[in-house]
């Protein structure tokens, strides 16, 4: 395996031989580099490859303004060859398990915490999408040429090859990027072919809306989200350009490609174009000596193996399939990408279509009311993976929603979508206004509010963590494997492991658990979930973990997502958080987001184990890593009460376009416990507080997606059986107004509680010794901190003053975790009459039949952290 280059064709194996070029002297040859652009419908570069140039026509009546021209509007090329190139980049993607590879630079891990910058399921996911849009192209009568190593070498080289062989370059195209370090690699191409003679050129395809089309200067986006949308709104017709079609049939491929020293292997095998085939990528009966596209994944994945750590369940078989339980179960690449928009937009049916008076609408028809749910495919578009690497662009999806509406007309579920697809694109345009910015720990903050970040960038105010120092059981660790033994939070954590997807909804908490409630620094989030999205976008991962931690766009950067809230109102009946933590199956829905809460002999009924030196469900922790007392008012909230699960009513745009038409009523009436608590996107949401009055029955409901069963089979209950669950009346809860946990604004360990909560008195554990294994089937080794963990766990900072819980590895044992089941006068249930921080509620009987009173207290559900 020498890693050169040698073929001849774009499909050459590192196996293969040179072959001189020479017969196409006096030819000349267009590059069109893809990048995150991987289509051939809407993609800028083929449709201008395809246009003959346009002479710019200035007469004195006529003056054409080149500054309002969209930059490609004039674009066209008379090459003879068109040469679409992908180079996989090093620095992106490890590339070290190539056969022979030779890797120019350091591993390609993320800059602060190490981790891999792409992980196992994007690898795949961008593999596949590279090889989908091979197959199209050679569909259409083009290919693909396919190299590893570092994009602006790859094209230099080419460039000097075609040159000394006699072909002219007529230009090297590429899609504008807006972030670093796609930047770098613009100017380095147009700095490696100063002196060539060869212009670059650019075009746009990212965004739904062109930037040449915004009404303002890039450098004057709003600071805040609402302010830019109904600028562009008010474009209106003019706001999005239409779809530019593929070309019907692509120039020639160059006949020979010269060779060059860059790396190249290829697949020998065809890749399916249709993309849902259940099929294999290939067929079995390989030929020996022939490279597959599996074995180009096994190459690409080896390397993410750390050879100090257990294989990673990124890099195992399991990659090569979809986990049972997705919600994204599908594979990447623009024929992928086409059959969903059909699906989602045209072909799929709406679960029960006849309410809408219309005939089986697709599921977009009810995206508003399903979109924060967190169960199946179908609760929302799944475009963003799609998106992400340009396997689709926005103006296709806009397009979908106009010819939706065309048939079942306007309203708050087509408009909800074309607002989610303004939001990428705001992100883009702010991380375009203030570059570097979008991956400082001060966020943009520090541009628009430079006092306050100055604050936030003291010594002390972000808690750090030290992937190589710090030990298995330090809070960030744990959180990171999903073992915080807070049930929504791990089921987050442990589905975007498992499955490289993670809901909307999902994410929002993930964030403000870890940026506000824990405090760390945010950037290990977003280099986390850059490590394991799918659908990893550099503007909408950062510019969201910036907006969520408080740094960002949010105008009420203090807010804080409330997880018991969180995880009642949005899963409900705990079917979310069974399904990917299976050792809480069998817990009674009331308890699943607490279990913490539950009696020794609750525990008993349950069949949950009790350890020596802890009681763990079945390895779950028995105690939370962190409590907030904002919780508490959200303990006894019974399941079904207050769910979301149906759409959030008070969820509208202020000022949205769309009329919004009235539908038949036919869900219950949902519950709100107060204002908008989502922590998202708040700006431009209109939120009422509502009175929780509503008679809820717990009973399955049409719109719930049926819980996918897994592998594991580990869904629990089903809705029926939890319909006529018996379930004991465990007593009432009574915690009284004078049982705030603390002065702290942040929660203690429920041990240091001395309220009407009752005293935990159980010892402190032991540090770590007691600490649970790894939750179920999560691999709790299936994380790549980099080279190994050695050390122990320091105890977390708190030298700004903010007020939470020390951490670190023993934090448990300092917190005097107890166990309940030892102590007295502990909650003994949650069921009942009580009060819950001076706000009083009622709940009735405990089988999921309930009414509730909240106080207006108890409307207020966000809470600023303390401050210097
Ligand atoms: C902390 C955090 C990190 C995130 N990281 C990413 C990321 O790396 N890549 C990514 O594409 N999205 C990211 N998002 C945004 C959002 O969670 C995903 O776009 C969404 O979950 C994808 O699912 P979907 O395509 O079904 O979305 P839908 O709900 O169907 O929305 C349609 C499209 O609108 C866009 N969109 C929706 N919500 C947002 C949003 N909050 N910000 C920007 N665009 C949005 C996406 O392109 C999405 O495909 C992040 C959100 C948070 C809170």
């Amino acid at each position: 395996m020498d890693g050169s280059a040698s073929s001849s064709s774009p499909s050459g194996s590192h196996r293969g031989t040179a072959t001189s070029p020479g017969s196409d002297s006096g030819k000349s040859v267009l590059i069109c580099l893809l990048r995150l652009d991987l289509r051939i419908n809407d993609n800028p570069l083929f449709y201008y490859a395809h246009q003959t140039p346009k002479p710019i026509v200035s007469t004195a009546e006529k003056t054409v303004d080149l500054s309002k021209l969209e930059d490609e509007a004039l674009l066209g090329s008379t090459a003879d060859y068109l040469l679409p190139v992908f180079v996989f980049d090093e620095r992106e993607m490890e590339l070290s398990g190539l056969p022979g590879y030779q890797r120019k630079g350091p591993e390609a891990r993320t800059k602060e915490y190490g981790f891999w910058k792409t992980g196992g399921f994007r690898t795949r996911f961008i593999s596949e999408s590279v090889y989908d849009v091979r197959s199209r192209l050679r569909a259409a009568g083009s290919d693909l040429l396919i190299r590893f190593g570092i994009p602006e070498d790859v094209i230099a080289n080419l460039v000097s090859a075609f040159q000394a062989d006699g072909t002219h370059v007529d230009g090297v195209w590429l899609q504008k990027e807006m972030t670093y370090p796609e930047i770098d690699v613009e100017n380095a191409i147009v700095e490696k072919l100063q002196g060539t003679g060869v212009p670059v050129q650019f075009v746009h395809g990212k965004t739904l809306i062109h930037p040449a089309d915004l009404p303002f200067e890039s450098c004057e986006t709003p600071d805040v989200f609402t302010p830019f949308r109904k600028k562009v709104e008010a474009l209106g017709p003019n706001m999005v350009r239409p779809v530019k079609p593929s070309p019907a049939k692509f120039k020639t491929f160059p006949p020979r490609v010269p060779s060059t020293t860059d790396y190249a292997l290829d697949v020998s095998y065809e890749v399916d174009v249709d993309g849902l085939a259940p099929r294999a990528l290939e067929p079995k009966d390989k030929q020996e000596g022939q490279v597959s596209f599996h074995d180009i994944l096994r190459f690409l994945l080896t390397p993410l193996n750390d050879s100090q750590l257990p294989p990673t369940l990124e890099a195992s078989a399991l990659l090569q399939q979809r986990h049972p339980a997705s919600a994204f179960p599908l594979r990447g690449g623009e024929s992928s990408a086409l059959d969903r928009l059909d699906w989602y937009f045209v072909r799929g049916k709406s679960a029960d279509s006849t309410r809408w008076g219309k005939a089986d609408p697709p599921p977009v028809a009810r995206y508003k009311q399903t979109r924060n749910n967190l169960i199946g495919h179908a609760y929302s578009t799944k475009m963003s993976p799609f998106l992400a690497y340009g396997s689709i662009s926005p103006r296709q999806i806009w397009e979908a929603l106009d010819d939706h509406e065309k048939k079942f007309g306007e309203d708050q579920n087509t408009y909800w979508v074309r607002f989610e697809l303004l939001w990428r694109d705001y992100f883009f345009f702010v991380a375009e206004k203030f570059g570097d910015l979008l991956y400082d720990l001060g966020g943009f903050e520090r541009a628009t509010d430079p006092r306050q970040a100055a604050k936030k960038m003291e010594q002390g105010w972000w808690n750090k963590w030290d992937p190589l120092k710090d030990g298995a059981e330090h809070e960030m660790t744990r959180l990171l494997e999903g073992r915080t033994g807070i049930p929504f939070i791990d089921a987050n954590i442990l589905e975007l492991r498992e499955s490289g997807f993670m809901s909307n909804r999902g994410r929002q908490n993930v964030a403000s658990f870890l940026s506000k409630d824990l405090g760390y620094d945010w950037r290990i989030g977003a280099e986390f979930f850059q490590s394991h999205l799918i659908d990893y976008d550099p503007t909408s991962n950062y510019g969201n973990w910036q907006y969520v931690a408080g740094v960002g766009n949010d105008p009420r950067a203090s807010r804080q997502f409330n997880t018991i809230k969180q995880a009642k109102d949005y899963d409900s009946h705990g079917d979310y958080v069974k399904m990917w933590i299976p050792a809480l199956r069998n817990l009674h829905a009331d308890y699943v987001h607490t279990p913490w809460l539950l009696t020794s002999e609750e525990r008993r009924r349950y069949g949950l184990k009790t350890t020596k030196m802890d009681v763990t469900i079945d390895g779950y922790p028995a105690q939370p890593l962190f409590e907030h007392e904002g919780w508490q008012r959200h303990y006894e909230r019974k399941q079904g009460v207050g769910s979301k699960m149906h759409g959030n009513p008070q969820e509208k745009v202020k000022d949205g376009k769309v009329p919004r038409r009235h539908r038949p009523s036919y869900r219950v009436q949902a519950a709100t416990y107060g204002a908008l608590s989502d922590g998202g996107h708040f700006d431009q949401l209109s939120a009422s507080a509502g009175t929780l009055g509503g008679h809820f029955d717990g009973s399955a409901s049409r719109n719930v997606i049926p819980p996918l069963r897994g592998a594991s089979g580990s869904i629990g209950p089903s809705y029926i059986a939890r319909q006529s669950q018996g379930f004991p009346n465990v007593g009432a809860l009574s915690i009284g107004a004078g049982s705030e946990r603390s002065g702290s604004p942040f929660g203690t360990s429920p041990a240091t509680h001395t309220g009407g909560m009752g005293k935990f008195t159980r010892a402190p554990a032991a540090a770590s010794t007691n600490m649970p294994a790894p939750v179920g089937r999560a691999p709790g080794t299936a994380f790549d901190f980099g080279p190994g963990r050695t050390g122990s766990a320091a105890s977390v900072e708190n030298p700004n003053g903010r007020l939470r819980r020390a951490g670190g590895n023993g934090e448990h044992a300092s917190n005097g975790y107890a166990d309940p089941s030892l102590g007295s006068g502990n909650a003994a249930g949650v069921y009942g009459n009580g009060s819950v921080n001076g706000v009083s509620a009622q709940t009735t009987a405990p089988n999921g039949v309930g009414s509730a009173q909240l106080s207006k207290a108890d409307l207020e559900t966000s809470w600023r952290r303390g401050s210097k």
